[in-house]
């Protein structure tokens, strides 16, 4: 279905599969164009639940549960927003004809470090750094040995840094290893980077719609133990940095196909650019596009899905800070002071129902140059608090 014709938003139906604060915000867009909304997790009160037409809860690795859910409900959208969902289901699903975003070959390509990994560098030439895959700590130890530390480790599925860790001799294996396999996810396999001493790391917002691609002003972003902090728009980079950054951006997200917006992560060392991973979906640290752009990565997300025109205005400079959980609440309460309310920045709490410590509770954006906005944003989440 490609909206060549007017979008008549009432007879769309789109189904999110993961409801998290990246959800939440492409269904408040799904919502302003009237589109129906069914979010599901695999918790109840989930950030997308509270702005959906229906929610649901589910096992997201249940093939058979996923896929009752997707018939009973017949969206015309599948859009997936976290990594652990059942691949199968997917697949199963494209198979009887609904329409997954991007697609599904490319959700499973994307959910998968050695995939992603083995099609960008080795099916499509794209530069990144060296890498192997091991499946038992002898084979940790000697693949260590072959690329040198430090080096990073990483269970091939999983998001927001979760059981990675970085190895700066071998006296760090043991820890390493154990980190990967008690992580949430598929730890059946690791893969090992070459530590990449880059200058700075951006994320390249790609979105296609089918007709055409546009990219995001480059966003520049601080992760700490694998999970942004900080990010801010536009990151300065030379000419032929952001060149290169675009040209990888475009082949790897004409190599997955499908619309939708895509999350693409390098690193850059002068002008070297390093491909790392891509979200096929808004990304985390693009939640700076709310503050930036007239249309942000959600509703960017959301045009492309529909097949409609991406132009968007960016407005200029801005920056996110990540605020995370402090205390293990059932019923977190988000505590932002009211001096840190003014004109060009305010605080999103995703109204998550459950905190531990770490888990990402809400965002301050800011708009102004990157580099006051940064440090205006750190200054607010300082404020924020949560009991
Ligand atoms: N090979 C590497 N060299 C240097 N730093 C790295 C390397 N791999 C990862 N990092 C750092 O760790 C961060 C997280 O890594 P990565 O994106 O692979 O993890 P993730 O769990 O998929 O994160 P997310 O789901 O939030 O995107 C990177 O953004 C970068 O800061
Ligand atoms: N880096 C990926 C990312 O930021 N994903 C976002 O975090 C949510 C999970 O949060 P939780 O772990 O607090 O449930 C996901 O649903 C998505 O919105
Ligand atoms: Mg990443």
């Amino acid at each position: 279905m490609l909206f060549t014709a007017p979008l008549k938003s009432n007879s769309v139906r789109i189904m999110l599969l993961g409801s998290g604060e990246l959800g939440k915000e492409v269904a408040i867009e799904a919502q302003r164009l009237g589109i129906e909304v069914i979010a599901v997790d695999r918790y109840e009160g989930a950030p997308a639940h509270l702005v959906a037409h229906r929610s649901h809860v589910v096992n997201m690795q249940d093939t058979e549960a996923v896929l009752e859910l997707i018939r009973s409900e017949m969206p015309d959208f599948i859009l997936p927003e976290i990594e652990a969902i059942s691949i199968d289901a997917l697949f199963k699903a494209e198979a009887e004809g609904f329409h997954v975003i991007p697609n599904a070959e490319a959700v499973n390509k994307t959910m998968n470090r050695k995939n992603i990994r083995k099609f960008a560098a080795e099916e499509l030439g794209l530069k990144t750094g060296p890498y192997e895959f091991v499946k038992t700590r002898e084979e940790l130890e000697a693949a260590a040995g072959r690329l040198g530390y430090p080096c990073v480790v990483k269970p091939v599925m999983s998001s927001s840094g979760h059981g990675q860790s970085v190895m700066k001799s071998e006296a760090d294996l043991d820890r390493s290893w154990e980190m990967a396999k008690e992580a949430r996810g598929d730890a059946s396999e690791l893969i090992v980077e070459a530590f990449i001493a880059f200058d700075y790391e951006i994320t390249m917002l790609t979105a296609r719609n089918g007709f055409e691609t546009v990219f995001c002003e480059p966003i520049g972003h601080i992760q700490r133990d694998g999970d942004y902090v900080f990010s801010w728009q536009p990151m300065q980079m030379s000419d032929v940095a952001k060149e290169r950054a675009q040209a990888i951006a475009k082949a790897i997200t004409d190599g997955l196909g499908g619309r939708g917006i895509f999350g693409v992560e390098l690193f850059i060392q002068g002008d070297e650019v390093y491909f790392s991973e891509v979200s096929p979906r808004p990304h985390d640290t693009g939640m700076v596009t709310l503050i930036t752009q007239s249309q942000s990565e959600f509703a960017l997300h959301l045009r492309a899905v529909l097949g409609l025109p991406l132009g968007f205005t960016f407005y200029g400079g801005g920056a996110s800070a990540a605020y995370k959980a402090t205390a293990e609440s059932f019923a977190p309460v988000v505590d932002v002071d009211d001096t840190l309310f003014d004109d060009n920045s305010y605080v999103r709490v995703f109204g998550k129902p459950e905190s531990h410590p770490g888990r990402r509770l809400a965002v301050a954006l800011v708009y102004d140059e990157p580099e006051a906005a940064l440090a205006k944003a750190r200054t607010i989440i300082e404020k924020v608090s949560d009991h």
